[in-house]
């Protein structure tokens, strides 16, 4: 790249390869004969051009380096402790929900319980197919169960439709996309009946966006072999589960490649997975307390929600709790992680033993 100062502007020749300088399809130049673009450009954008550059190479890095270490083959413990004395201590701070049950059902007591569940990771297993990611049949029975006694929502990165085709209980509240398509039951809920079709979805202005990202991501990293990108309707899902690790960064760039040319969008990170969406200010926290509030608890004191997710995006919720100081968010994993969760649940199967424990509860005390 040559450069030359004019005035504040400076005209520069970039060779196209570098035309990942440009961060909007707007600002993509004309190309002149010879493989050269001429573009001009003020000193002060070129400076923050370099400075984008820079730190979207660190934060790469950064994205790959996190899903290492979060994935459990990776995990380190702190040098001066072991494996368990680590364990131990992260356990003291984040109890398991089955063993402080009893604690939890007596903090409840007078107060309405929601139950808010996340879908991968926290009903069913993590799989290397995310189109097979089943739930199985007593799972599904038991969230059937727990929706008889307290109104429940399902809240998920993915799609809508998609998320409903595995979990098919048409009682149950729906916040696919990340709480970005939020929808009633479809079916009689005794909870605030006439909630029915679409509540909310803040991010519609997107979709055409979203489809044409979706569409280029497909493009760009069908060279990486076990890339699989995901549409969930308002946001995409770039998978690394079944990429060789030693090309992890490589993708990423490519994802990145895409998505700075939408300033609109934003990337967050979940397990081994990129994720593209809306930079509006809804995520799972806010779909929380706005179901909360379709649910007839906005100002309530009398209301105790209980949130259950094993990943990145559900933090947004656990962190609502804690601010309301209300209800509490219980974290699923096998491995100590940052988190606003009170509690932890290693695994799905213990999510349905801690869901069945509740249901049990309940009836208990209708005798
Ligand atoms: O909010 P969630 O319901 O937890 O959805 C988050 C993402 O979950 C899915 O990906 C994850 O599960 C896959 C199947 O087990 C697994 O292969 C992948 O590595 C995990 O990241 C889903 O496919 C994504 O679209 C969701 O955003």
């Amino acid at each position: 790249m040559t450069k030359q100062k004019s005035g504040i502007n400076m005209a520069i020749t970039v060779a196209v390869s570098n035309s990942s300088l440009f961060t909007t399809a707007a600002q993509k130049p004309q190309m002149v004969p010879g493989g050269f673009m001429n573009i001009t450009i003020s000193r002060r954008k070129l400076l923050q051009l370099q400075d984008l550059e820079i730190n979207g190479a660190a934060r790469i890095n950064a994205w790959v380096d996190s899903m290492k270490a979060s994935s459990p083959t990776h995990v380190k413990s702190t040098p001066s402790l072991s494996v368990s004395e680590d364990n131990s201590s992260w356990m003291d701070d984040h109890p398991s929900a089955l063993d402080m049950f009893e604690q939890i059902t007596n903090a409840s007591k007078g107060k309405q319980i929601v139950m808010f569940l996340d879908y991968d990771g926290t009903l069913s297993p993590i799989v290397e197919d995310p189109d097979r990611a089943f739930m199985d049949r007593k799972m599904r029975k038991t969230v059937r169960k727990l929706a008889g006694y307290f109104p429940t929502a399902i809240v998920s990165g993915r799609c809508r439709d998609k998320v409903y085709s595995f979990v098919r209980l048409a009682e149950l509240y729906y916040a696919g996309s990340h709480g970005m398509d939020i929808k009633g039951p479809s079916k009689g809920s005794k909870y605030k009946k006439g909630t029915q079709g679409v509540l909310f979805q803040p991010a519609s202005e997107f979709l055409p966006m979203i489809d044409e990202v979706y569409k280029a991501l497909l493009e760009t990293t069908k060279s990486t072999p076990g890339a699989k990108v995901e549409n969930n309707k308002f946001c995409v899902s770039v998978h690394f589960r079944c990429v060789d690790e030693k090309k992890w960064t490589e993708l990423a760039q490519q994802v990145r490649s895409v998505v700075k040319e939408y300033p609109k969008l934003r990337m967050t990170q979940g397990r081994k997975v990129l994720e593209i969406r809306p930079t509006i200010k809804w995520d799972k926290g806010k779909a929380l307390e706005f179901l909360l509030e379709s649910l007839g608890y906005a100002n309530c004191t009398d209301v105790f929600p209980v949130y259950i997710g094993d990943d990145r995006t559900d933090e947004d919720a656990f962190k609502v709790l804690r601010e309301r100081g209300q209800g509490f968010g219980i974290l699923v994993s096998k491995i100590p992680k940052d988190t606003h969760a009170y509690y932890s649940l290693q695994e799905p199967s213990q999510v349905m033993d801690f869901l069945q424990r509740l249901v049990q509860w309940k009836r208990s005390l209708k005798w």
